[in-house]
């Protein structure tokens, strides 16, 4: 077993002082390495608020996250940054790039926080546009790039720092079909090849007809938790 997110009976409520929204309502989730699982569940399912308190963005109102053993929950804000930065890799749905930066300086904007070396640096940005197969874009800045393009750069800018594991919330929400299954094939390659671990939101049935395993939320609540058959992980399929 090498249980990557541990999260504890989660609960997180809005409006607490006047009509109580449970958001997510006493969750409890293991995610292990490799995985490559989907999240999914009607609009205001408590998708994001999940991915939210998962990757640190939001606290819960009760339980705990763990990321490999480390109880998160119990950090500052300081070192909550520090941790999502070295730990954590993000993708959006509207891409989030910073505009005036080329597609290389934004893969390299947060090594570059971190006091990665040049070379080390440069390493790292060519192997990732080599995954994405966009070797030939360093250069262009986001607005030249279609929406399929600036996703693959956000999917690299997530990878860039080899984090434990990244989180994707409706990646393929503003793509069209044929970008999606190319983001699709991308991320799938990534998790075969280099066993990096994808939790991801999604309405798109082409999406989760890709996962190896399908989380389902209802109102906060996880109603089903199903495996594809024969992943390499021994799901043997159906209810976990
Ligand atoms: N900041 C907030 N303040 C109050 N209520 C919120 C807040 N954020 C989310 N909610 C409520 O929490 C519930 C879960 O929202 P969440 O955005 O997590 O759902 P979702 O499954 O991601 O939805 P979608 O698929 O539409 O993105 C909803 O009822 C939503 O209205």
């Amino acid at each position: 077993m090498n249980t990557v997110i541990d999260a504890h009976n989660i609960s997180k409520v809005y409006n607490k002082e006047t009509i109580p929204v449970y958001a997510v309502n006493n969750v409890h989730l293991h995610i292990e390495r490799g995985e490559f699982t989907a999240l999914v569940g009607p609009s205001g399912s408590g998708k994001t608020t999940l991915l939210n308190l998962i990757g640190g963005l939001d606290k819960p109102d009760d339980g705990q996250v763990r990321i490999n053993g480390l109880d998160i929950t119990g950090l500052s804000a300081d070192q909550l940054i520090d941790f999502r930065l070295k730990n954590i890799g993000f993708v959006f749905q509207s891409f989030n790039l910073i505009p005036v930066l080329t597609a290389k300086e934004n893969v390299e904007f947060i090594m570059q926080l971190q006091g990665v070396e040049r070379s080390k640096r440069d390493a790292r940005v060519k192997q990732l546009f080599d995954q994405i197969e966009m070797a030939d874009k360093l250069d262009s800045r986001p607005a030249q790039l279609s929406g399929g393009q600036q996703q693959r750069v956000a999917v690299a800018r997530a990878l860039a720092t080899k984090p434990q594991f990244v989180l994707a919330d409706e990646p393929t929400a503003n793509l069209d079909s044929q970008s999606a299954a190319n983001l699709l094939d991308i991320m799938a390659k990534l998790n075969k090849e280099e066993q990096i671990t994808f939790l991801f939101s999604t309405h798109d049935q082409r999406v989760i007809d890709r996962a190896r395993r399908v989380i389902t939320l209802v109102d906060g609540k996880i109603t089903s938790d199903t495996a594809a058959v024969s992943t390499k992980h021994g799901h043997a399929g159906g209810k976990k």
